[in-house]
């Protein structure tokens, strides 16, 4: 069986991570979610407190582990739990929009993707940073239904959050990542779009299995 690359893009929490790790396991390939990276190099923004991105760039030690899913390592400590809190939601987009953070950021996603077999999900996989890739998919969801899917995520998480904030942070975010400068969230001309909404995680999964099977067989 010849080796693919998925990219998985789209709007906060539509599903992407959760069905991108379901098929890199059915098929043994490597998971990797760029939204973390870009959590990381904003966790290390709040500290360092500049706006020199160029420096933040080169002094950021970030370390991706990728075995049993994705551990994300920021100057030695495991910060895997703490980039899902709200100072870094409320700053990712921001941070994530500066040059700097993508040229880096990129290059670093590519790496990880030089040797193929990887499901990547993030914003611009399928433009920008896997152009190439066998199978790209655009996956949306109703902001009603990715709040309730937030709240709940927060909720086992244990963080305090509300559906109404959820929605118009999730609202912001849609915003911001579509309309920024720098490779924006835009379905690519060659992805399939999904539409979650309503469909199980199991329905997702196995429609992305198949259409990926059709890739792998040719
Ligand atoms: N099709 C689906 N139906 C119901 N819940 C889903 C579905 N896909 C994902 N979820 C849940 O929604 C939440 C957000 O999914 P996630 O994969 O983190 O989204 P994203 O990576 O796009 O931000 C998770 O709790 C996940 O279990
Ligand atoms: N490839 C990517 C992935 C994430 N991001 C940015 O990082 C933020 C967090 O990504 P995420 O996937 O962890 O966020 P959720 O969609 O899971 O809430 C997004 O809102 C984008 O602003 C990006 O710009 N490019």
């Amino acid at each position: 069986m010849n080796k693919i690359n998925i990219a998985i893009d789209g709007p906060a929490a539509a599903g992407k991570s959760t069905i991108a790790k379901l098929v890199a396991q059915h098929f043994n390939m490597i998971y990797v979610d760029t939204g973390a990276m870009y959590r990381a190099i904003t966790l290390f923004y709040i500290q360092e407190n500049s706006e020199d991105f160029d420096e933040l760039v080169k002094k950021i030690n970030l370390e991706i582990i990728l075995k049993d899913g994705q551990r994300v390592n920021l100057n030695g400590e495991d910060v895997t739990e703490r980039i899902r809190e709200n100072d870094v939601t409320e700053k990712v987009s921001y941070v994530a929009s500066k040059e700097p953070v993508r040229t880096f950021l990129v290059e670093e996603q590519q790496k990880l993707a030089n040797q193929k077999n990887v499901v990547m999900d993030g914003r611009d996989v399928g433009t920008t940073v896997l152009p190439d890739a066998e199978l790209k998919i655009y996956m949306i969801a109703s902001v009603e239904e990715r709040a309730n899917r937030r709240f709940k995520d927060n909720e086992l998480r244990g963080i305090k959050s509300d559906i109404e904030s959820l929605k118009t942070d999730i609202e912001r975010r849609d915003q911001y990542d579509m309309n920024r400068e720098i490779s924006p969230l835009v379905k690519a001309e060659d992805a399939i779009s999904i539409d979650t909404t309503g469909l199980s995680i199991d329905e997702v999964t196995n429609k992305i299995i198949e259409l990926a099977n059709v890739k792998l067989t040719k």
